[in-house]
């Protein structure tokens, strides 16, 4: 990776089985930006964020993403490819059965974490940064909407992301906490240079955080009104 980018498409097609979704994408992302990916419902986002994390595989142009070649990327690999990556999606996703901390540890063990020690410093750290540290005992139906999205974007810090992806992130939540979970994004793509990648349909969300905005739209992907 070159510079201060982090993640390059260049001349990359898209595909759903054998569907063309997006043609001929250039998105470059560097470290520390921050991102709004707007389109119409079926024009692509999804598709975009699913090449970024490895789970849709690119045959044409060039792709990469944090450090990894998406093209030459070997299955063994996208565990790897993900760890450099925080994912966030709408439908929380947590553990119903465990504790907020059990979901945290849960991720750490399965992502090499092995010293208890560090896995419990780790955990208290995140917790502080999202501010939940006091719910770390509760289970997620004890816990509000705002505060199960605080966790899920605990849980991808972790890692200490260079990017982070968000899938509709606010879709499930009403405006003043929508407000505080992009807030909180915005923060941590300025305290840690992580870039954040963040899809939505939330129009009231994008004007209240002005930021650069990419747009999937005819089978394209468009900034400042021109394909990129
Ligand atoms: N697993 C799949 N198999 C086949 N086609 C798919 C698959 N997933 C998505 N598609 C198709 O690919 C296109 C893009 O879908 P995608 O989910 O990327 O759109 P989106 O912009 O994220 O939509 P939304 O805003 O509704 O989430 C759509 O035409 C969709 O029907």
């Amino acid at each position: 990776m070159i510079g201060n980018s982090i993640i390059k498409l260049s001349g990359v097609d898209i595909f759903q089985q054998k569907h063309l979704v997006l043609s001929n994408v250039n998105l470059h992302v560097d470290k520390g930006d921050f991102v709004w990916l707007i389109g119409q419902t079926g024009s692509g986002k999804s598709s975009l964020l699913k090449v970024i994390y490895g789970d849709l595989k690119i045959t044409t142009g060039e792709g990469h993403a944090g450090g990894y070649d998406l093209k030459a990327i070997a299955d063994k690999d996208i565990p790897f490819l993900r760890r450099k990556l925080g994912i966030v999606f709408q439908d929380f996703q947590l553990l119903t059965d465990r504790t907020v901390e059990q979901n945290l540890e849960f991720v750490m063990k399965a992502t090499g974490w092995k010293d208890k020690k560090l896995i419990s410093e780790r955990t208290l750290d995140v917790l502080e940064k999202v501010g939940l540290r006091s719910k770390i005992k509760k289970m997620p139906h004890e816990l509000s909407g705002g505060e199960q999205q605080r966790v899920v974007i605990a849980r991808a810090l972790i890692n200490d992301p260079e990017i982070i992806l968000a899938d509709e992130p606010t879709g499930n939540l009403d405006p003043d906490t929508s407000e505080e979970i992009v807030m909180l994004l915005k923060q941590i793509s300025m305290n840690s240079n992580t870039a954040v990648l963040i899809a939505t349909h939330d129009y009231h969300i994008i004007r209240a955080f002005p930021s650069r905005i990419v747009k999937c739209e005819n089978g394209q992907v468009i900034e400042d009104g021109k394909a990129v």
